[in-house]
């Protein structure tokens, strides 16, 4: 188990007395609007208010419900009140939790046999390492979850869990912690969500307490997947004592700290504001038994390592779920050092594109990069829209949209991380309503996020790794999905070429020419006379 040095911790209050809702606004910054009137528009796409549709940022602690002021709440309470329906609170039939263990099979009739369970993992190149893994389910009804979220499931469109999720929430409902890899759009977020809403919600319903502290925390590099998470894990945990506060930068802390005092089951935020909010504030950790983190190569990078470790250290020993499409040994290594009995699970070939998105390379130098793209873009047979053009920089991102706009008379808009939160939602909403055809973006949308119906995805920029560039493509193909990628490659892009030629290979993809005969496409390049030279691939 990692190490749990106290002295380390945030700052963990232990006793948070009930808190009057007005001080608690008032120290907040007068964030939590008193009413509605005082409340601004929803913009499209944001939350609205259920009693009065205005912006429902502020989520009344007693309710499932977006609300808008503290007016609202009591307006929505009321309203629970005179029809005697319960509003947020544990459903009446309560499902037994055992002790330990939170995974369940069901009848023996339906469960597998050793040979069963072998061919079945064959079959659908599920790889697991660690000690005694549960066998993989075939149904989301297999474990023992909670009614309202097998009927939440069910809800969203999940008949069927994914190999993912076959192997990754029975192991999950153990307690153990685990480290699980799967292509980019194979369902890894209910692979974990599922798990973490139920193991919350069981404990809420055999812990009545008042004083509700988190239980599980999300991690995710980007603003953007946070926002996706936790929309699913609202949707999951809908009906359930299943509360969810939202930590990234961009939105008010005050009301995001409000939230959290309120009483939440799970937290999803970014590593930087969360240690700026755990911070400056009292929250109380103590409680937490789950951390997630999802994109874990990413999250355990540089960059990011040090604040998640700083997280890490203030939790009590929580199970760990890590998450990627892509993991390598390092990763593997540090996963191991976090939390004990660690259960390894692998779907497919690990760190490997999408089977479903056809790649296509193109040798192009950079001054043509741009004619090479608007030539796309005005080609019906080539131009597959919804698509995301990916660029190395911010700046990069708004030129070339502006570019694409005047030359093409597409309209495209661009989404980095100097853009507000409320722009970047703004475009998002665009574009997934299908009013803007392409987004031209940064690495801010290359992981994780969903874009559900994007045909196509054009690598203008190379990124820094191939793992970057496995997740980018991921974008356009969810569930199977057929999709394209198109990426430019030239001898910018040498540190890449081993990499870039055993994916290509491995995709079946055809290699461009130049790429090929480089003298970089060697795993050592010749540095000087004499040095041994390693053929790619040797
Ligand atoms: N069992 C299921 N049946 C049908 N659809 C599913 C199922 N599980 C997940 N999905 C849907 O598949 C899509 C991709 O899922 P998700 O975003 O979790 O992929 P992912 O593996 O996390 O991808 P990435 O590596 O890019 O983050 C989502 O739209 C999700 O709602």
């Amino acid at each position: 188990m990692g190490d749990v040095n106290r002295e380390n911790q945030f700052q963990i209050s232990m006793s948070a007395p009930p808190v009057d809702e007005l001080t608690v606004s008032e120290a907040a910054g007068d964030d939590v609007k008193k009413t509605s009137r005082d409340q601004r528009k929803a913009l499209p796409g944001e939350p609205i208010c259920v009693v009065c549709g205005r912006y429902g940022e502020y989520i009344c602690d007693q309710t499932d419900s977006d609300i808008c002021s503290l007016e609202c709440k009591q307006t929505l309470l009321g309203r629970a009140a005179d029809t005697h329906l319960p509003v947020g609170l544990p459903p009446p039939k309560r499902v037994a939790a055992t002790d330990e263990c939170f995974y369940v099979r069901d009848s023996e009739s339906s469960s597998l046999t050793g040979d069963q369970t072998e061919l079945l993992r064959r079959k659908l190149e599920i790889h697991v390492k660690g000690d005694s893994v549960t066998d993989p389910i075939l149904s989301f009804s297999s474990c023992n979850l909670p009614e309202k979220l097998l009927h939440n499931i069910q809800t969203l469109g999940y008949d069927m869990p994914t190999p993912i999720q076959m192997q990754g929430i029975p192991a999950a409902l153990t307690g153990k912690s685990l480290l699980a890899s799967a292509d980019t759009g194979s369902g890894k977020t209910a692979s974990f969500l599922v798990p973490v809403v139920s193991r919350c919600a069981m404990f809420r319903l055999d812990n009545l307490s008042t004083n509700k502290k988190p239980l599980a925390m999300v991690l995710t590099p980007t603003r953007e997947l946070c926002i996706q998470v936790e929309d699913q894990a609202k949707l999951l945990g809908k009906g359930l004592p299943f509360k969810t506060a939202l930590v990234v930068g961009g939105d008010a802390m005050a009301k995001q700290l409000y939230r959290i005092q309120q009483g939440v089951e799970l937290i999803v935020g970014t590593p930087g504001r969360l240690i700026d909010l755990l911070t400056k504030h009292d929250i109380e950790l103590d409680d937490i038994m789950m951390l997630v983190l999802d994109e874990v190569d990413c999250m355990l990078q540089r960059g990011f390592r040090d604040q998640v470790m700083q997280i890490f250290r203030a939790l009590s020993q929580p199970q760990v779920l890590m998450y990627s499409a892509t993991i390598s040994q390092e990763v593997e290594k540090m996963a191991s050092s976090m939390a004990k009995d660690v259960i390894f699970v692998s779907i497919g070939q690990p760190n490997r594109p999408s089977k479903a998105v056809k790649q296509l390379a193109i040798w192009v130098e950079s001054k043509q990069k741009k004619q090479k793209l608007f030539d796309i873009l005005m080609s019906k047979q080539h131009f597959l829209p919804p698509a995301i053009v990916y660029v190395g920089s911010r700046l990069g991102a708004d030129l070339l949209s502006n570019a694409i706009t005047f030359t093409t008379g597409l309209k495209a808009l661009s989404i980095h991380g100097d853009k507000s939160m409320k722009e970047r939602r703004e475009v998002m909403k665009s574009f997934l309503v299908g009013e803007v055809p392409l987004v031209v973006a940064t690495g801010v949308l290359g992981r994780g996020v969903d874009l559900f119906g994007v045909r196509q995805v054009i690598v203008f920029d190379m990124p820094n790794s191939i793992k970057e560039y496995v997740h980018q493509i991921g974008r356009a193909s969810r569930m199977g999905e057929d999709g394209t990628a198109i990426v430019f490659v030239n001898e910018e892009n040498k540190n890449l070429f081993p990499d870039m030629i055993e994916v290509l290979k491995s995709s079946g993809a055809v290699i461009p020419r130049e790429l090929v005969n480089s003298r970089y496409a060697m795993r050592s390049f010749p540095t000087g006379k004499g040095q041994r030279k390693r053929k790619y691939g040797s």
